[in-house]
């Protein structure tokens, strides 16, 4: 089954009660919540503050994508306020091991997200322990940029660790995904898909019937 991740992103926040209710009956499984910090990426958006005033407003898993600096300085307040999976950029913090460690013993799930520019093998280490690894198929920071091909090899690399090594991990991509690009990463071993201004342009409904 592939899990279907609608970025909020792209939502109309002054729709989004709306938009919630759509997603929902739709099929999608995860709400993506991109949270950045301005430096580690140059846009600001979400907050532990949107995450606890999301909260009550959905039953759907929420899948906090940590673009910022030292991330454990604001974590915890995002699993405080109702984060479900907390996944953060390794290179941002000294350590990730045990970040990792720590998002698990408040009972949530950790994942790792790779940019473009890292390869997987400067965090091989990492992998046992990750419940999700990200792959961005574009540079992190904004929605609507164009999805780069290159990153299926990634996705296959991880695909062949995770059955080689028995890892647990659920494969999630994110950055420019579509029907067609969606397609490409589910053949690649992608099971979690992130979509956000292919999902928000017109039908959400028929949109995420397409990701499916
Ligand atoms: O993490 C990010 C951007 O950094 C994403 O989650 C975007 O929200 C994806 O948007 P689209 O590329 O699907 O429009
Ligand atoms: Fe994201």
């Amino acid at each position: 089954m592939t899990i279907i991740a609608p970025s909020l992103l792209s939502s109309d926040t002054f729709q989004l009660e709306k938009q919630l209710q759509e997603i929902k009956s739709a099929g999608a499984n995860y709400l993506h919540v991109d949270v950045m910090d301005g430096h580690y990426v140059s846009n600001i958006n979400f907050g532990p503050k949107y995450v606890k005033d999301l909260r009550p407003h959905t039953d759907l898993t929420l899948d906090c994508h940590v673009m910022a600096e030292q991330p454990e300085a604001i974590i915890d307040s995002l699993m405080e306020a109702g984060a479900d999976i907390i996944t953060f950029h390794p290179e941002t913090t000294r350590h990730a091991y045990r970040l990792i460690e720590h998002i698990h013993e408040q009972g949530k799930k950790a994942g790792i997200a790779f940019d473009p520019s890292v390869a997987i093998a400067a965090y091989r280490d990492l992998l046992p322990l990750a419940d999700q690894v990200l792959i961005m198929t574009v540079t992190p920071g904004f929605g609507g940029q164009k999805f780069i091909p290159d990153m299926l090899e990634k996705v296959q690399e991880v695909t062949e660790l995770k059955a080689q090594n028995y890892y647990g991990y659920d494969i999630e991509v994110d950055g420019g995904i579509n029907d067609k690009t969606g397609s490409q990463c589910k053949k690649s071993g992608a099971n979690v898909l992130v979509a956000g201004s292919y999902v928000f342009a017109g039908s959400i409904k028929e949109n995420i019937a397409q990701l499916k």
